[in-house]
């Protein structure tokens, strides 16, 4: 194959616009021209499909960016927004490898189709999509997101008569790969209460989960062997919170239990975040399910709780107030926010912070009233990480002038809430190259458990608005 596929990046958003504009022009004195060119792909729309990990782009071997495909989630199903390949790159089997991309990534997550709206009369459009299995479907049957994309077609000029939306049914089979998220979180306020005799600190904080993060690939094994077949740099596989979390489940649950695991790390390591936590509650649950072990919440909750004190609100995967060492949740409703986080790449390691002889660890008990009314916003580790983190405290400094700029857990990363997410995208796009920065949005139910409803199968058919 003369191209490859990957993950699209932002800095590559002026090309897929670009390709998208290039793309159209085929379309000169066709009827829905004018309705095309009328309306590009909306940037902002495309930013955030980035920040999603659902766009793809087609590279050719000189790196140039030849094509991309765009997902969205439309009434549980997968749904093509958008798929553009060159013109002077047509007719290489670039637009339908990118087409099975998609649609492999959408199988392995769980989703139980994938949809497209298209045209009838174009070869390249709905005869294309017919031979990659997509069937048209029957208007009775539209669900409420392919009604409001009729009626904002009708709107727009579209030559309706031409407009088909097609499906295409899913299927994933048992030992096939199936992927799951691991959401990062943020701490939104974190204070140090006291110490236990172990050692471990009691603290309060509120979890706030977050719409993006990492991304595990499980395939359940015949024998029993528990293997991690990607590299993550600076941890070995048999300390890895993946490996250690399959086979305490194991251990658990008992018999011929085995699992190939991939990792698709995006979360900073030792960043503040709960990267390594999250993965491992990840593992917890989507193997609780693939091998069929029937363990409730609660028992997961506690065996996350064994391999480290953030594990088990990733378990639970609801936003919380957090007591004990964090394993004590009250699930706590927030405001809709949104977050630029800022990575200074600079690993804080956990441990010694909280060693730290200068940290305050007998604070005043809080309560959730006064972190609601916005009185409680400190974190215990600030001034540790500020004296002894000067690109924490730099990053702290920059971000401090766009808003209360705070550190999450014992850092290195800072966060600023904001109630928009194009403010958010805004600061973030002036990030200064010293700094990396995503910008994401708080959920109330974490992305990991809208996966296993999926896979699952609770969720399994799209709802129709009839
Ligand atoms: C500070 C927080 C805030 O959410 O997050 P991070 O900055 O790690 O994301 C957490 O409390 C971190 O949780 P986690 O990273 O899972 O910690 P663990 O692996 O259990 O522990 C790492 C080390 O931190 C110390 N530790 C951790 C939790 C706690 N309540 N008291 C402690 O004293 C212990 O010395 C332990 O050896
Ligand atoms: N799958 C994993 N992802 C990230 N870190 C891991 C993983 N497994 C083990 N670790 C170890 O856990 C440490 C803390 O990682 P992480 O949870 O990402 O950060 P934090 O606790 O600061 O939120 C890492 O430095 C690494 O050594």
């Amino acid at each position: 194959m003369s191209f490859r596929i990957e993950r699209a990046r932002l800095a590559q958003v002026d090309d897929l616009r670009g390709i998208e504009r290039a793309a159209q022009e085929l379309f000169r004195g066709h009827a829905a021209w004018s309705s095309y060119a009328a309306a590009p792909m909306d940037a902002q729309a495309l930013v955030e499909a980035i920040s999603a990990a659902r766009v793809w782009v087609a590279l050719d071997v000189g790196d140039q960016v030849v094509g991309f495909v765009g997902v969205a989630i439309e009434d549980g199903e997968a749904a093509i927004a958008e798929i553009d390949v060159l013109p002077n790159h047509g007719r290489r089997g670039i637009g339908a490898a990118l087409l099975e991309h998609a649609c492999a990534w959408a199988a392995e997550s769980g989703y139980p189709s994938v949809v497209l709206g298209t045209l009838s009369d174009v070869p390249w459009n709905a005869p294309f999509y017919a031979r990659h299995g997509f069937e048209a479907i029957d208007p009775k049957q539209y669900t409420p997101a392919l009604v409001a994309h009729q009626a904002y077609d009708r709107e727009r000029g579209f030559p309706m008569h031409l407009r088909v939306f097609m499906r295409r049914r899913l299927r994933a089979s048992p030992d096939s790969w199936t992927r799951w998220p691991a959401p990062a979180k943020l701490n939104l306020f974190l204070r140090i209460t006291g110490r236990r005799a172990d050692g471990y600190h009691e603290l309060q904080t509120v979890f706030r989960l977050l719409d993006w993060g990492d991304e595990l690939r499980l395939r359940v094994r015949a024998d029993d062997a528990i293997r991690r077949l990607t590299d993550v740099p600076g941890v070995p596989e048999q300390d890895d919170l993946v490996v250690r979390a399959a086979r305490l489940l194991r251990e658990h649950a008992g018999g011929v239990r085995g699992v190939d695991i991939e990792v698709e790390k995006r979360i900073p390591m030792g960043g503040g975040l709960g990267g390594g936590s999250s993965d491992a509650a990840t593992v917890l649950v989507a193997l609780n399910h693939l091998w069929g072990c029937g363990l409730d919440e609660g028992a997961l909750a506690e065996l996350g709780r064994q391999l480290g004190a953030d594990v088990p609100v990733f378990v639970r995967g609801r936003s919380a107030w957090a007591e004990g060492v964090g394993e004590r949740l009250t699930s706590l409703a927030l405001p809709r926010r949104h977050y630029v986080v800022l990575d200074p790449h600079e690993h804080v390691p956990t441990a010694a912070l909280f060693q730290a002889p200068e940290l305050t660890r007998n604070a005043p008990r809080a309560t959730i009233s006064s972190f609601v009314s916005g009185e409680t916003t400190e974190n215990a580790f600030t001034p540790v990480v500020r004296e002894r983190h000067p690109r924490v405290a730099a990053a702290l400094d920059w971000l401090g002038r766009h808003g209360a700029a705070r550190l999450s857990g014992s850092g290195g990363c800072v966060f600023l809430e904001l109630r928009s997410r194009e403010q958010a995208q805004a600061i973030a796009d002036r990030c200064p190259a010293a700094f990396t920065a995503h910008v994401a949005t708080g959920v109330a139910v974490s992305s990991l458990h809208e996966a296993l409803g999926r896979h699952e199968g609770g969720s399994n058919q799209p709802e129709t608005a009839g």
